[in-house]
């Protein structure tokens, strides 16, 4: 299958910030992509990774060997297009079947422009990374019948060493939606698929900081009508829609420099209307609270992390992408820890002691993981329900 692979598919070099050189074969679209190389340890669930919103200047490494067997096909989606800087695989079958598939991986790559190398060593990438922390990379895909030259392959290590560091980029405002518009669509049932929320109980305004769309899936699914804004919406815009809870997304980049959302993320707060926030909206909300955030050495991406409840003692196996965290010394009184992460301590879940307001680190929405932790949509949809009583 080796050398099959290698016949069919022009090369691609691989060059990372230190120095590293990997050469393999390019599955996707030709050209030059650099980003931040982070490295996800999911099995299953390359669509959803690929047009997670969050990955926007990353370039994705998939530990998981054989990438693009089922194929791909219309359903499986975070956002309307990929995402992610381009895709790392050791692998790629070259029969792609499912059911549900109409194209293969790298038919989808080449058309959505997503620049692909596979048949390289991902563990010893993924060790690398592993040791040294997150580094800059740019992957070359290369034309048919283009050698790999030392020119070729200078030109990636200086597009790699050029790419701009994570810390301090302000991505969320990047990806957002330009306008707002209403969300009902609810979550995908085998035999159904897709269903259409027709007798909502609360109304949701949701801030596009990247949101991935299952998260509003799940939100439908739990009786909300959503009205999905930009993230640079002043406060001001949000509360006169007189929402029954103002949800804050997941998204790619540092949270410390987004000050439009921390200040409107504030304002929200105060205001008592209920408030949740994923990942990145997690992060805001624990900044708009007075706490810090940092990057960490070593991010989370991939579908078995365990996170402990600390209030329940119970443990939940859930999904995780972030580079970020927020400094559990940094806590101000009003900010209590719920959850942490059983890998490395770090931070995963606050709640606000005055206020009903809560956030989590990790992705209670999974697509792609394990649904563990989809109690926390019930725990918002119980605040909107006693504030509503309180109306
Ligand atoms: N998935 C997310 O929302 C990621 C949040 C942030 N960009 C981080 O890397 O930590």
């Amino acid at each position: 299958m080796l050398l099959s692979l290698q016949g069919n598919f022009p090369s691609a070099i691989l060059a990372l910030a230190d120095g590293t050189v990997f050469i393999g074969n390019s599955i996707g679209a030709t050209g030059t992509t650099v980003g931040e190389v982070v490295f996800n340890t999911a099995i299953t669930g390359y669509q959803e990774i690929l047009t997670d919103p969050s990955y926007c200047q990353q370039i994705v490494t998939l530990t998981y060997p054989h990438i693009g067997n089922y194929g791909v096909n219309t359903e499986d989606i975070e956002a309307d297009k990929v995402h992610a800087a381009g895709l790392i695989i050791k692998d790629l079958p070259l029969l792609a079947s499912n059911f549900r598939s109409t194209e293969t991986l790298s038919q989808y790559l080449v058309r959505q422009k997503t620049v692909a190398i596979a048949n390289i060593d991902t563990r010893k990438l993924t060790r690398l990374l592993r040791s040294q922390g997150a580094q800059n990379g740019a992957i070359v895909g290369l034309a048919a019948g283009e050698a790999v030259t030392q020119a070729r392959i200078d030109a990636a290590l200086a597009a790699a060493k050029a790419a701009p560091s994570m810390k301090g980029l302000d991505l969320a405002k990047v990806v957002s939606t330009p306008a707002a518009y209403p969300w009902v669509q609810t979550e995908w049932k085998l035999g159904s698929g897709y269903g259409t929320q027709t007798a909502p109980r609360f109304h949701v305004v949701a801030y596009d900081y990247g949101v991935k769309l299952n998260i509003l899936r799940m939100l439908a699914e739990r009786g909300c009508k959503l009205t999905v804004v930009p993230a640079q919406t002043p406060a001001a815009e949000v509360l006169a829609m007189n929402p029954d809870g103002v949800f804050l997304s997941n998204g790619p980049g540092d949270p410390a420099p987004c000050d439009y959302a921390i200040t409107a993320v504030q304002q929200i707060i105060d205001s008592g209307v209920p408030t949740f926030g994923i990942c990145l909206g997690h992060q805001i909300m624990a900044l708009a609270s007075g706490a810090k955030t940092f990057k960490m050495d070593n991010s989370h991406h991939g579908a078995n992390h365990p996170v402990k409840d600390l209030d329940t003692g119970r443990v939940s196996i859930t999904s995780q992408n972030h580079g970020f965290a927020v400094e559990m010394e940094s806590l101000p009184a009003n900010l209590r820890p719920t959850h942490i992460s059983l890998f490395d301590g770090t931070l995963q879940g606050l709640v606000r002691t005055d206020k009903p307001a809560f956030c989590f680190q990790g992705h209670p929405e999974a697509s792609p993981g394990p649904h563990d932790i989809a109690y926390l949509f019930d725990r918002f949809t119980a605040l909107m329900a006693t504030a509503q009583e309180k109306k």
